[in-house]
């Protein structure tokens, strides 16, 4: 197993105009540097062209950057070549060879890397017993043969064949259907744990960065945001993107007006507590607040116009949402709250996020709370 240290990694394609929202170029990689210790599996997770495929090719070699180090175990290996790095990689398409049966497809390596049939024949049975049950008779069968799913184990199955020291996963499920993401997923992470292997996840499903990673990378525009685990994220973003980021119904933020201890926000104002008042700054500000984080039918609510329910199937509580003046807003209501178009709503503020009216600076968070 390696810990691999990635730092500061720009990497600017050739053929490549990336260009931001605001309009200017980018680099797919703007000085990216992770860290991951032996064993652990991070996720990295963010929007579409965020460059996280691009971060696991440098990691594993099929790119160069232009500038920064990749480190396995200490040693720069920024321009070792793939093959000799060491990595497993599963991608979105197995990839497995077409006309080989799955006993094939995991001794293959041997026979190209000249090594005697018998290590061959030994270690795909051994993999075959760590990769537990059913996985024999997955070696018997052309990949034409097998679902997605299966053909999926025979992929991550060649990996473990060769004893990687690194796993790299891109997007490995995710076209697979919903019911067997879902076993696939377990089967994976079941796996990781098992052997302690090393492992870079990129996923664009949250869920799945949560479920995989014992950390989470949040990525945008070529950078890094931040990185801790998902109670670490949802509890104390380091800014405005990765609170509306992570967290699903997302973060309300709300444009408001802080001035002599009150905040007005469209259609009512609220009263800080004074401990809040005397730490933050008067004028504009957004006030941030999770589903979780609002007070229903208090004093000095806000009224809210609820446009839809929605129950939470694992929990006695459904989501309303509506809008506060321009704002999205999702509350956590108990299931028998009354069904009303309107709600009157205050942020508890023990829970609420106060970020600067312009950029994501955070000028309040709360802390880690008690959250589930
Ligand atoms: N071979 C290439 N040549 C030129 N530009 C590229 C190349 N590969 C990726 N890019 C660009 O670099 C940026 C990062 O791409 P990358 O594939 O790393 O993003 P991603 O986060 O993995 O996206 P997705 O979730 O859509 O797969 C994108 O703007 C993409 O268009």
């Amino acid at each position: 197993m390696a810990s691999v240290e990635i730092e500061q990694v720009r990497k600017r394609y050739q053929a490549e105009r990336v260009v931001d929202s605001d309009g200017g170029e980018r680099p797919a990689l703007d000085g990216v540097s992770l860290s991951l210790a032996e064993g652990e599996t991070v996720s990295v997770v963010g929007s579409s062209g965020c460059g996280k495929s691009t971060l696991l090719k440098v990691v594993a070699g099929l790119e160069y950057p232009d500038s920064g180090r990749i480190l396995y175990n200490g040693q720069d290996v920024t321009y070792v070549r793939p093959q000799e790095r060491g990595v497993g990689m599963v991608f979105q398409d197995y990839a497995l060879y077409p006309s080989m049966k799955g006993k094939g497809n995991l001794a293959y390596y041997f026979e190209v890397h000249d090594r005697s049939e018998e290590e061959a024949e030994q270690r795909t049975r051994e993999t075959a017993e760590r990769m537990g049950i059913g996985f024999e008779q997955l070696l018997g069968r052309v990949p034409d043969t097998l679902s997605g799913g299966e053909q999926q184990r025979v992929a991550i199955g060649r990996c473990i064949v060769r004893e990687p020291q690194l796993f790299l996963m891109d997007e490995p499920i995710s076209n697979l259907d919903a019911k067997l993401r879902e076993r696939t997923r377990v089967e994976i992470r079941k796996l990781l744990r098992k052997f302690a292997i090393t492992t870079l996840y990129v996923t664009h499903d949250q869920q799945e960065a949560i479920f995989m990673g014992d950390r989470i990378a949040v990525m945008r525009g070529g950078r890094i945001e931040q990185v801790g685990t998902f109670d670490e994220l949802y509890s104390t973003p380091a800014n405005l993107f990765v609170a509306t980021f992570v967290g699903a119904p997302p973060m309300a933020v709300i444009p408001a007006t802080i001035e002599a201890g009150r905040v007005a926000v469209p259609g009512g104002t609220w009263q800080l507590p004074d401990d809040l008042a005397g730490s933050l700054p008067t004028g504009r500000v957004r006030v941030g607040v999770r589903p979780e984080g609002w007070l229903l039918d208090t004093a000095d609510g806000a009224p809210l116009r609820v446009r839809h329910r929605e129950r939470i199937p694992t929990e006695r509580a459904s989501f309303l949402y509506g809008h506060l003046g321009e704002a999205n807003v999702a509350v956590t209501a108990p299931v028998d709250y009354p069904d009303r178009s309107e709600v009157s709503i205050t942020p508890d503020w023990e829970r609420a996020y106060v970020f600067a009216a312009d950029g994501e600076e955070p000028h309040h968070v709360p802390g880690v709370l008690e959250l589930f």
